[in-house]
């Protein structure tokens, strides 16, 4: 069984148990009374490279990353240092991440806010929303074509955008028949769990222009962000880099400055 076979069964586990507890139809009311989404889309297409930055815990490759005693705080410095959006890992078996994260970053900051998860489900979707998301994930290697395609139209139908995961070619063809607006090229390959960011360089230029372009994994400072820019990136999604950082604020503020300046390239569209 690969990982991603591995957290995928764990994640279905931990969902049938919350299935047990609170009706399908109790989060979906529930995700109707959230707050509206934020237009995610919008600020992905904004001037320069954006960053994504992650509240990530821990990881299957890596083990223990950072405390992270309060993400409400570190949403915080993210949000003050320029972070377009935040990702907010909600995974809770291999990332020590959970929902009450997700409420925690919402209560503070108004920038987009990100699930990253593992959704194989469209209770998933009604929950993130309920929880305040903004954006979710979906992973093209842990869905079927007739799931992601349902799974897309089910985020945008709650007024929240999709980001679409991929890590090969094939896939991206298949997050591009499904709908999506939204592509990221995951570096980490989902098996080895080794980072390879010429990865987003075979992918992205494949990808019609209006398609917003994320590159997933692997900054660790400016200087990738801009080899990333230079391969076509619209936004960098960034965990390690970020919680490892002694000063996220810092750590963010230099990465949305190098993709702020002028130099740095950036697809137009
Ligand atoms: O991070 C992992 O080890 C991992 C393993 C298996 C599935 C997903 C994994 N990570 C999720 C991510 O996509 C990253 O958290 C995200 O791209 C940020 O990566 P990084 O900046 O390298 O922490």
């Amino acid at each position: 069984m690969s990982v991603l076979d591995q957290i995928v069964a764990g994640v279905r586990e931990d969902l049938a148990a919350r299935e047990a507890l609170v009706p399908l139809a109790e989060v979906k009311a529930a995700a109707l009374d959230a707050r509206p989404a934020l237009n995610a889309l919008a600020a992905l297409r904004a001037p320069g490279v954006g960053v994504i930055a992650e509240v990530k815990r821990r990881s299957p490759s890596k083990g223990e990353l950072a405390d992270i005693p309060d993400p409400a705080e570190l949403a915080r410095q993210y949000a003050a240092g320029g972070a377009r959006v935040i990702s907010v890992l909600t995974e809770r078996r291999r990332f020590g991440g959970s929902q009450a994260d997700l409420d925690a970053v919402r209560a503070v900051v108004d920038v987009p806010i990100l699930c990253k998860d593992f959704v194989v489900s469209s209770y998933q979707v009604h929950e993130a929303r309920a929880h305040g998301a903004d954006v979710v994930l979906l992973i093209v290697a842990a869905l079927e074509q007739n799931v992601l395609t349902g799974l897309l139209e089910r985020v945008e139908s709650l007024g929240m955008t999709a980001l679409v995961e991929v890590h090969t070619e094939a896939e991206a063809d298949r997050a591009l028949s499904a709908g999506a607006a939204v592509i990221g090229v995951n570096a980490r390959d989902l098996t080895t769990l080794e980072v390879d960011r010429s990865t987003f360089e075979k992918i992205a230029p494949g990808l019609p222009s209006e398609v917003v372009k994320i590159a997933e994994s692997g900054v660790r400072g400016p200087h990738d962000l801009i080899g990333y820019a230079a391969a076509g990136a619209d936004a960098v999604l960034v965990g390690e880099g970020l919680v490892t950082a002694g000063d996220a604020r810092q750590a963010v503020a230099d990465l949305v400055t190098a993709g702020a300046h002028p130099a740095t390239p950036r697809t137009s569209r």
